[in-house]
């Protein structure tokens, strides 16, 4: 078995059950996928000390839950910022997974990286492809609005089993771009995914936690840890709503919530609450 592999025991997996996609195909048919919105913060709501560091929050129990959601889910998705700043591995490394301890790739997700403008520049030497070429991990889906990527990267994805998918993306008045989080799920789902776990970073969760896109998150899980990073980081703050009159409401908000200790973070599962204007 590979010494880097994480152990996590029954006794833990009960509580997050409910909480997950459904392991029997008894759910009624969707177009969409079971999708589980997921990160660690600090008490100051922050992913990481600033936009291009990597920050450790999750002590190694939480960090196990989330190599075991990692196993639970068909892909896991994260922003292009993500993937510049930590150089991630994103997949599963449970024993007894796929790579870990199992023949094949049984058990791992497939990483998908929303990259508008092809900013990542990712080589053989990317943890991700490394893993690949190791047998731990799969070759990245890469969703951009280039039409005709480097031909360098699409060889490299060829190679492992990765690709480009190009999804059409609308301009923000502040120059970025704003994906249609429900024609690219529905993308995924018809690609095979039936489940996703979205990571982060802040703007993709900030997004997802906007009034028309909450009813797309099936699950919301938190690991909080016991640290304050300080002002500059990466915060999740959604865009705040108004109410008829005016006045500021919350931006979002979890029922059927429960709170897991584990370690010294806590672990918060939930699912947000949808209005019915929104449910549309
Ligand atoms: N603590 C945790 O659990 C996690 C921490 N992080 C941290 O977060 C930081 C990165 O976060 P951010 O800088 O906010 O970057 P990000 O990972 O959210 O990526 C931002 C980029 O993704 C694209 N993007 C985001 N939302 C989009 C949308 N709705 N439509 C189309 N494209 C979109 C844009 O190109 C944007 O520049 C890193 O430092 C990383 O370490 C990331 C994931 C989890
Ligand atoms: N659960 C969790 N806890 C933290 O403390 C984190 N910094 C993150 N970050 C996410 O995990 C990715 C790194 O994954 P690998 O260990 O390289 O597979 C990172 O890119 C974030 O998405 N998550």
């Amino acid at each position: 078995m590979s010494r880097d592999a994480l152990e996590f025991s029954q006794s833990d997996r009960g509580f997050l059950e409910p909480h997950l996609p459904p392991q029997a195909v008894s759910a009624p048919a969707s177009d969409l996928p079971f999708t589980t919105l997921t990160f660690a913060t600090s008490l100051d709501s922050s992913l990481a000390l600033s936009p291009g560091a990597r920050t450790v929050l999750s002590g190694p129990q939480s960090k196990a839950m989330t190599h075991y959601l990692r196993s639970r889910h068909d892909g896991i998705l994260i922003g292009v910022g993500t993937a510049v700043a930590d150089d991630p591995g994103l997949n599963c490394r449970i024993a007894g997974v796929g790579g870990y301890g199992q023949e094949g790739l049984s058990g791992q997700p497939r990483p998908v990286v929303i990259d508008p403008t092809g900013r990542w520049e990712f080589s053989e030497d990317s943890k991700l492809f490394q893993l690949c070429r190791e047998g731990r991990g799969l070759a990245p889906w890469i969703i951009t609005a280039v039409e005709n990527p480097s031909s360098q990267k699409q060889a490299l994805l060829d190679k492992y089993g990765g690709r480009f998918m190009t999804s059409k993306m609308l301009r923000t008045h502040t120059g970025g771009h704003q994906v249609d989080w429900r024609t690219l799920f529905e993308t995924l789902k018809s690609n095979g995914l039936e489940s996703v776990m979205v990571e982060g970073g802040g703007q993709i969760i900030n997004s997802l936690l906007s009034p028309q896109y909450m009813p797309l998150l099936d699950s919301v899980i938190v690991t909080i840890a016991p640290t304050w990073l300080g002002q500059g980081g990466v915060v999740v703050s959604p865009a705040r709503r108004f109410d008829e009159g005016g006045n500021a409401m919350s931006a979002a908000r979890l029922k059927n919530v429960k709170w897991y200790p584990f370690g010294e973070d806590v672990v918060l599962c939930g699912q947000v609450i949808v209005a019915d204007a929104q449910k549309a």
